[in-house]
């Protein structure tokens, strides 16, 4: 196994900088570089890095395999956070036989020495990239392997139902089922209906970790941009009684009740001779179809817009309510411009993506993991109400393999390597 190095934080000016080693290599090249005789392990040594000449002080920990991060030998070096410094050390470390690291190097390792299941791997990366606190408090939470423990609960049962079916088809000549078809079927009920739980658990999860992007739509002056800076509260986009004001997507990133949201502020669609309109417009169909949700919004001259075929999920809006006589339809209205029914709008927002105040994500989850649950419990689905004991059996063992991609226990190198690609350079 190599040894490889990378910084643990950003290269910039900063009161300190982590430079992290991994592998049979780290100690001999510490001591080099410190000259330093003896490291103890988990000790914090006071040392002077030296290239030629002194170049740092610094203070270093060394952690003996299989006891560190990677489950291999790991030194850290903190020195003081200069990115021309830092870059030197790591300059000397490559000179004495270490390579730079991948991204997610660190993180794969870790995964490779059984130090981490994959989701708990992910569940850094989540931490690390958090746009909230409630996200980063359920991805910390994801760190203790609920996600994985969940799985690994009902591939036990899984396993345990299929293995009385097996025994069935066994001992079938005897006439005396091993489980009854129609016990069968409750547990396949009963363990489809967890997987259900579980898979909206995840997708709540997943939303409070990507964080929720809406886009708002509709003609020219309706009150879009208005609403972007009640929303806000502060003047993201110029607002004018001038139809066609907002050319270019605006957005703005807010947090409400820990949730991190997205804003689009988008061109007023309508027909238009306008070069940079018209690409405006184009724009704003492009995020409604990015966005998790689209405002279609109109006032009460103009008729929201119908966007055809969209399949985002969409809400009609009515703004200006100060200038209705009567709210009439069955939509949101709103007055954006004296803030009225601004917080009411946010917070349905969250209780449709399940994530108003009092809904703690126990864990959070990615695409990846919602996807993986997905087609577990499709599977588990369609085996219901089958009668073919064996084609029963095999589906339970589909079920159980495509769930073991959660932790990683059945993952392809493309898989992984695709995982560990998106993470930092240092993780
Ligand atoms: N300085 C520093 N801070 C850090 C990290 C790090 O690597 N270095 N971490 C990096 O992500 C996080 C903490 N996570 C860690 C996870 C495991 C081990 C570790 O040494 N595990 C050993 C020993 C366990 C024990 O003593 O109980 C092991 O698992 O065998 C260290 C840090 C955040 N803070
Ligand atoms: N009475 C009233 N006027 C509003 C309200 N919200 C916005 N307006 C006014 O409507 C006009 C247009 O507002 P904008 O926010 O610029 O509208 P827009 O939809 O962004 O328009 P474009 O960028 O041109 O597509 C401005 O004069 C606003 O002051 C409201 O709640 N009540
Ligand atoms: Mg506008």
């Amino acid at each position: 196994m190599t040894t490889i190095v990378a910084p643990a934080t950003a290269m910039v000016s900063q009161p300190i900088g982590i430079i992290r080693l991994s592998g049979p290599l780290s100690l001999q090249i510490i001591k080099k570089i410190t000259k330093q005789k003896r490291i103890k392990v988990r000790h914090a040594h006071f040392v002077t890095v030296y290239d030629k000449e002194i170049l740092d002080h610094a203070v270093v920990l060394y952690f003996k395999a299989p006891y560190s991060f990677t489950g291999e030998d790991v030194v850290e070096i903190q020195m003081h956070g200069n990115p021309y410094l830092m870059e030197n050390v790591i300059k000397l470390c490559i000179g004495l036989g270490a390579e730079m690291a991948q991204p997610g190097a660190f993180s794969h390792r870790a995964f490779l020495n059984g130090k981490m299941k994959l989701d708990q791997v992910e569940a850094v990366a989540d931490i690390i990239h958090a746009g909230s606190l409630r996200a980063a408090k359920s991805a910390a939470s994801s760190l203790e392997g609920t996600l994985g423990t969940k799985v690994s609960e009902l591939q036990a049962e899984l396993m345990a139902l299929r293995v009385l079916v097996e025994a069935s088809i066994d001992f079938s000549e005897e006439d005396i089922p091993v489980i009854s078809q129609a016990a069968c079927n409750a547990r396949l009920a009963l363990l489809h209906s967890r997987l259900q739980a579980l898979l909206q658990t995840a997708k709540t999860g997943a939303s409070l970790q990507k964080g929720i992007q809406v886009a708002l739509v509709g003609a020219p002056n309706v009150g879009k941009s208005t609403l972007m800076n009640a929303i806000c509260k502060k003047q993201v986009s110029i607002v004018t009684s001038e139809a066609g004001t907002t050319r270019d997507v605006l957005s703005q990133e807010v947090i409400h009740k820990g949730v991190h949201l997205t804003f689009f502020d988008t061109a007023g669609v309508r027909s238009t001779s306008s070069i940079a309109e018209k690409i405006g417009i184009e724009k704003a169909h492009e995020f409604a179809t990015k966005a998790d949700l689209v405002l279609l919004m109109g006032d009460h001259q103009t008729r929201p817009l119908s966007l055809e075929g969209l399949e985002t999920p969409s809400w009609v809006v009515y703004n200006k309510k100060d200038l209705f006589p009567d709210a009439v339809e069955d939509a949101l209205f709103i007055s954006a411009r004296h803030g009225d029914g601004v917080d009411e709008l946010l917070d349905k927002i969250l209780e449709y993506f399940k994530l108003a105040e009092h809904v703690e994500a126990p864990f959070s989850a990615r695409t990846r993991q919602v996807d993986v649950l997905k087609r577990a419990n499709q599977l588990l689905q369609e085996t219901q109400g089958i009668v073919d004991a064996e084609i029963v059996a095999h589906n339970l063992w589909d079920v159980q393999q495509v769930l073991s991609e959660i932790t990683g226990e059945v993952s392809t190198d493309d898989v992984l390597g695709e995982l560990f690609s998106d993470f930092c350079i240092g993780k």
